[in-house]
């Protein structure tokens, strides 16, 4: 077994990260900045942020959002609707966007204007394409007689297959995969198709949201899913497979939209991500590939330079708040209130 005392690595990146706006912006957004030095920016705001223009603006208030003296960089995404005009994906390109998110319409947060048939946005598809933008995908399908813990293996044989098929040189990433099914279908596939994991799917398996009464910080979208899936993410991540990185879908609601009768999907993790990837690595000896994980495949994957730079995590016993400031409102994060046996120095 690898059991390091500490482990410095280069410093890494987000993949897939919800900063929201305004006031709730500026309350999450130093966590992430104190932990990564670049982060995708999921667009999933009220409005969703559908062009070139809006993403920079929304580039020019995250920016204005950082501490005093951080270099935090984001990275801009569009959300694609079933009319996004395939004249604005050579806008987006020139406007330093790096990806659209393809979120199928009512599947998740703040996802009613999107997509409602792959197939309609196939001109804009192709588009991205030839300019070399990313597709990031919220992979479950919407279909009512699915059931919500199948949802994502239907995506696979409904949406992913046949898009591979008609797009194969289009980069894709499956964004916060869940299941077994889903690993396996990114390792079986070719250089163009990666996932982003997140640490609540390699840490927990559904008994979580279950435990002792419902635990509504536990649930966010794609659902948690069954040990079976959670030991084959664990699996896919540590592999040392490049097709696997760091995304940790840090979804913030403040708590009294978590603590109702309907529960808003999202778990916050940006306090403490790093921590809790390491410690999922650590539970099966797998430090030594944290740092391929979190701060190399992802950048080669997305053709982007590699950060200079290093952090340190060390096994070190702290608590985690259990709750924080969220613009007027507060937050939980998860694991809030508990003890976490890494500590990034
Ligand atoms: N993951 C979630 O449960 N929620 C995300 C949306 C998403 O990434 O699907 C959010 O924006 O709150
Ligand atoms: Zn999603
Ligand atoms: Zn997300």
């Amino acid at each position: 077994m690898n059991t390091p005392q500490s482990l410095t690595l280069t410093r890494p990146d987000d993949w897939h990260l919800h900063l929201r706006d305004e006031a709730a912006l500026r309350s999450v957004l130093p966590y992430t900045a104190a932990q990564f030095a670049r982060a995708i920016v999921m667009p999933n705001l009220r409005p969703p942020i559908t062009t070139a223009a809006q993403a920079q603006a929304y580039r020019e208030r995250i920016l204005g959002a950082r501490p005093e003296g951080s270099d935090f960089e984001p990275l801009m995404t569009l959300y694609l609707t079933d009319l996004t005009p395939v004249d604005e994906i050579k806008r987006a390109k020139d406007a330093g966007v790096v990806a659209l998110k393809l979120y199928p319409a009512g599947a998740t947060t703040n996802s009613d204007a999107g997509v409602t048939d792959i197939r309609k946005i196939y001109k804009t598809l192709e588009a991205m394409q030839r300019e070399g933008l990313l597709l990031l995908v919220h992979g479950e399908v919407t279909d009512p007689d699915i059931d919500v813990f199948d949802r994502e293996a239907v995506f696979i044989d409904r949406v992913m297959q046949p898009l591979r098929k008609d797009m194969p040189e289009l980069k894709v990433v499956f964004e916060h995969i869940t299941t077994q099914e889903a690993a396996d279908y990114v390792l079986a596939s070719d250089d163009f198709t990666a996932a982003t994991l997140t640490p609540q799917h390699l840490l927990y398996n559904r008994n979580a949201i279950f435990m002792g009464g419902l635990r509504p910080h536990y649930y966010c979208l794609p659902v948690l899913k069954r040990e079976q899936h959670r030991l084959a993410l664990l699996k896919a991540a540590t592999s040392g497979s490049k097709k696997f990185f760091l995304g940790t879908d840090s979804a913030p609601h403040a708590s009294q939209m978590k603590e109702n009768s309907v529960c808003g999907a999202g778990c916050f993790t940006a306090m403490s991500a790093l921590e809790l990837y390491a410690e999922a690595f650590d539970s099966v000896g797998a430090m030594d590939q944290l740092e391929a994980f979190a701060s190399f495949n992802g950048p080669d994957f997305y053709n982007l330079p590699r950060n200079t730079g290093t952090v340190e995590l060390r096994r070190q016993a702290w608590t985690l708040p259990s709750a924080v400031p969220f613009g007027e409102a507060q937050i939980k994060p998860l694991r809030g209130g508990e003890a976490l046996a890494w500590k990034l120095v």
